[in-house]
């Protein structure tokens, strides 16, 4: 199977389990059964099973999954064989907070350059990432080989860096900003906005206390 055909919530799931798998590892457990990783990511055992299933996962072993041996074969689903560059555009408050947080995960990802318009960030490094000028965008997007951006400029802004995204050979595009974003087909793009999922959070609280009223 190709992982184009993998669903995009098993995608998810498997860098979940990536996470717990290394803590575990880290911890020294070598093994460990199905249900218990289930019981981890508070999912059904047969949601595991499936999911490893459609990668082509097999050695479940009397001892339950190999740690190690499972963590090396979702490397090989959820890695490209080349480490991948990211970059973030809007260098202020979530921008450092996101630079902070993820660079220190120890992920083939990495956020190696930002981007921001304001003459005090320009030219400084900044959580340890160099901050470069929007004015250079395509240029520096090209010879840092930037395959990814992190959106975390102003909101108003947002559409007006589609076409710059664009033109300098972006892949995929992480938006934070509470606008919608849409790129041509060949570009992947993940909208995450807290206000659209905290709504979402808020309506379905709301449709279990009703349930439970009835
Ligand atoms: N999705 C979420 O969970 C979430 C949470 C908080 C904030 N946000 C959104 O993230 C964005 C940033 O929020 P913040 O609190 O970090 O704001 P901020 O003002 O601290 O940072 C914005 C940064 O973008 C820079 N900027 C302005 N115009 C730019 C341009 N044309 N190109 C590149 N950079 C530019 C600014 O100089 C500043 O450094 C906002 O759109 C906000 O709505 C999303």
């Amino acid at each position: 199977m190709s992982n184009n055909n993998i669903p995009e919530k098993t995608i998810e799931r498997l860098s979940e389990y990536r996470r717990t798998l290394m803590n575990l590892h880290r911890q020294g457990i070598t093994h460990i059964f199905s249900h218990v990783l289930a019981g981890m990511q508070g999912i059904t055992a047969v949601q595991v099973r499936r999911d490893l299933m459609l990668i082509g996962f097999s050695s479940d072993t009397k001892k339950g999954y190999d740690v190690e041996v499972l963590i090396d074969f979702i490397n090989g689903i959820l890695d490209s064989p080349t480490p991948m560059n990211i970059a973030v555009i809007g260098m202020g408050h979530l921008g450092q907070a996101i630079t902070r947080y993820f660079n220190g995960k120890g992920l083939n990802l990495k956020i190696v350059a930002a981007f921001d318009v304001d003459p005090e960030k320009v030219g400084q490094t900044i959580e340890e990432i160099p901050c470069y000028s929007m004015d250079d965008f395509e240029a520096d997007v090209s010879s840092l080989d930037i395959n990814i951006a992190v959106l975390s400029c102003p909101s108003r802004i947002a559409s007006d860096l589609v076409v710059p995204i664009v033109n300098a050979g972006i892949k995929g595009v992480l938006n934070f900003t509470s606008k919608p974003l849409n790129f041509p087909l060949g570009i992947v793009v993940e909208n995450y906005d807290i206000t659209t999922l905290l709504e979402k959070v808020a309506y379905f609280v709301k449709e279990n206390e009703e349930n439970n009223e009835m």
